[in-house]
């Protein structure tokens, strides 16, 4: 991936790299996202060693929204697998703030629960709350994503992009600093879109 394919959505902007993990604590406190000549690469059933991302550099700060634009095929989802911890860079150095939360492309490989309040407060269960605390974060998340009213729906009657907006939610309640949406334009229309851009 080249990265002048990472755009803010106000302005392209990139900062060069100035600090290493070790030095992180103290003086990049408001950074969210760093990662420093990133190498991926997949191998195929023939052999053969294809390499997907070659040294990809990327420093997003704390309290933005930044959309990875590029063509197809191009590594941007990768990237994001990667950043969320769910593929393992070959090599490179990685650091993403937590807690982090991931949205997939398709909703359904991650709205599994049997109801939308059940789904929303899957993660939470790690997380030691009590239930009226589980309780407030949902109606919350729910509320941030105009999903109230579907506290009880049965998930499977939900539309795909109903069904992403209750991912989103349960990535929300479980108050994550960093929020890894994989082609937010897949299911969720123009004004959803736009209405996810203030509701973290
Ligand atoms: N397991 C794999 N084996 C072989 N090639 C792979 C594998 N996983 C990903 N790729 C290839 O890596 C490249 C990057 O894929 P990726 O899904 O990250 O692209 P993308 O930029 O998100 O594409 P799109 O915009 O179409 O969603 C593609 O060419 C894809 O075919």
């Amino acid at each position: 991936m080249n990265l002048s394919t990472l755009a803010r959505t106000s302005l392209l902007h990139l900062s060069p790299l100035r600090s290493t993990s070790s030095t992180r604590d103290n003086a990049t406190e408001s950074v969210a996202i760093e990662g420093r000549n990133i190498n991926f690469s997949v191998n195929t059933r023939q052999g053969k060693i294809v390499p997907i991302l070659k040294d990809c550099s990327i420093r997003i700060p704390s309290g933005q929204l930044w959309m990875l634009l590029g063509p197809n095929g191009c590594g941007k989802s990768t990237l994001l697998k990667i950043l969320a911890g769910l593929l393992t860079p070959t090599n490179g150095a990685l650091y993403v703030r937590r807690p982090k939360s991931y949205v997939f492309q398709n909703p359904d490989h991650q709205v599994v629960m049997p109801t939308v309040e059940a789904d929303v407060a899957f993660g939470l269960g790690r997380l030691n709350l009590t239930n009226s605390e589980v309780r407030s974060r949902v109606s919350k998340a729910l509320e941030a994503v105009g999903m109230s009213e579907y506290l009880q729906r049965p998930v499977q009657t939900l539309s795909g992009g109903q069904k992403q907006r209750v991912a989103i939610a349960g990535a929300l309640a479980e108050a994550c600093k960093v929020l890894l949406l994989d082609e937010l334009t897949t299911f969720l229309d123009e004004s959803d879109q736009e209405k996810l851009q203030h509701c973290g």
